[in-house]
């Protein structure tokens, strides 16, 4: 019966492409803006971009930074301010909300960490960016996050209602063991936050999400911030949402907006029994470990 009611459950995801400028306080409240009128909308998980809360870039996440908790559930007095805004908009919305990601600094050290919350309100888990971006292009793009931030080491999935949900940020998009090992996990839904550029996010955004979605038979979305040709880190945008038949569902072009994407979980199912690559394993040739706990 509990089989059945998941293979045939459908939600409305919200994926947030956020302008995001150089004022803190005007990015968090614009961001709630955005996730309440999300919920308006019907939709019962909300995700927001990576680095939301400050532009993208190292010489910003210094300045930026905020402690995280340390603890799951209902943030303390001492949060963040980040961690409390968004705690308080996905209670009043009473949506499942995938924080982006925001500039931490924790122990004197600086992490690209995304917080995800119930509709209650409880922090549900962070992950903290697990491969850090090393782009060197000679004569047109060059930043290395390895510079200011140190990698997370932990993996974060979590249950929502309909299903469990994996999450990584952008650079992680480049490495499917992370995409496997969530849906080793029962996964069936992986969202990234992210800030691809006008350099590597033409030929590689969305082929890795494809891929990603078509390789594991499952939802996988990117998150970015909206384009700003303006600010020193030109985002890509193109937030998408891709299906487990690795095909694009629905996708923004480069501008601020609010992409809706219906995510009917018993297209995971039937992807799969049509191409029953899941199963088809060869675990005695291979193997992939998650050496982490959820
Ligand atoms: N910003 C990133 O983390 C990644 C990126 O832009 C890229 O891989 O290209």
């Amino acid at each position: 019966m509990a089989a059945h009611a998941e293979a045939t459950s459908s939600f409305k995801l919200a994926l947030i492409q956020l302008a995001v400028g150089s004022d803190k306080a005007t990015n968090l409240s614009r961001a709630a803006e955005k996730v309440r009128e999300a919920a308006q909308n019907g939709s019962k998980i909300v995700a927001l971009p990576e680095c939301f809360n400050s532009p993208y870039g190292t010489q910003y996440f210094k300045d930026y930074a905020e402690e995280v908790p340390a603890e799951t559930g209902q943030p303390g007095p001492g949060a963040g301010e980040s961690c409390k805004a968004l705690s308080q908009v996905a209670r009043e919305c009473g949506v499942f909300l995938v924080g982006g990601s925001i500039p931490e600094v924790r122990k004197g050290k600086y992490y690209n960490t995304s917080m995800s919350f119930g509709p209650d309100g409880a922090l549900l888990g962070v992950f903290r960016k697990v491969h850090l971006a090393d782009v060197n292009i000679p004569g047109k793009l060059r930043f290395r996050e390895p510079d200011v931030l140190s990698p997370g080491n932990k993996f974060l999935s979590f249950d929502t209602d309909w299903c469990k949900v994996g999450i990584g940020i952008c650079y992680d998009l480049r490495f499917p063991e992370l995409g496997s090992i969530y849906g080793l996990r029962g996964c069936k839904l992986l969202l990234y936050p992210g800030a691809f550029n006008t350099v590597t996010g033409p030929v590689h955004w969305e082929l890795l999400i494809r891929g990603l979605a078509a390789n594991n038979q499952l939802f996988v979305a990117g998150i970015s911030s909206a384009q700003d040709l303006t600010a020193s880190y030109h985002a890509w945008g193109h937030s998408m949402l891709c299906n487990p038949w690795g095909k694009v569902v629905v996708s923004a072009d480069e501008k601020e907006g609010i992409v809706y994407g219906e995510v009917d979980l018993s297209e995971v199912d039937r992807v799969r029994s049509h191409i029953p690559v899941t199963a088809q394993k060869r675990w005695d040739l291979y193997s992939i470990t998650d050496k982490t706990s959820t």
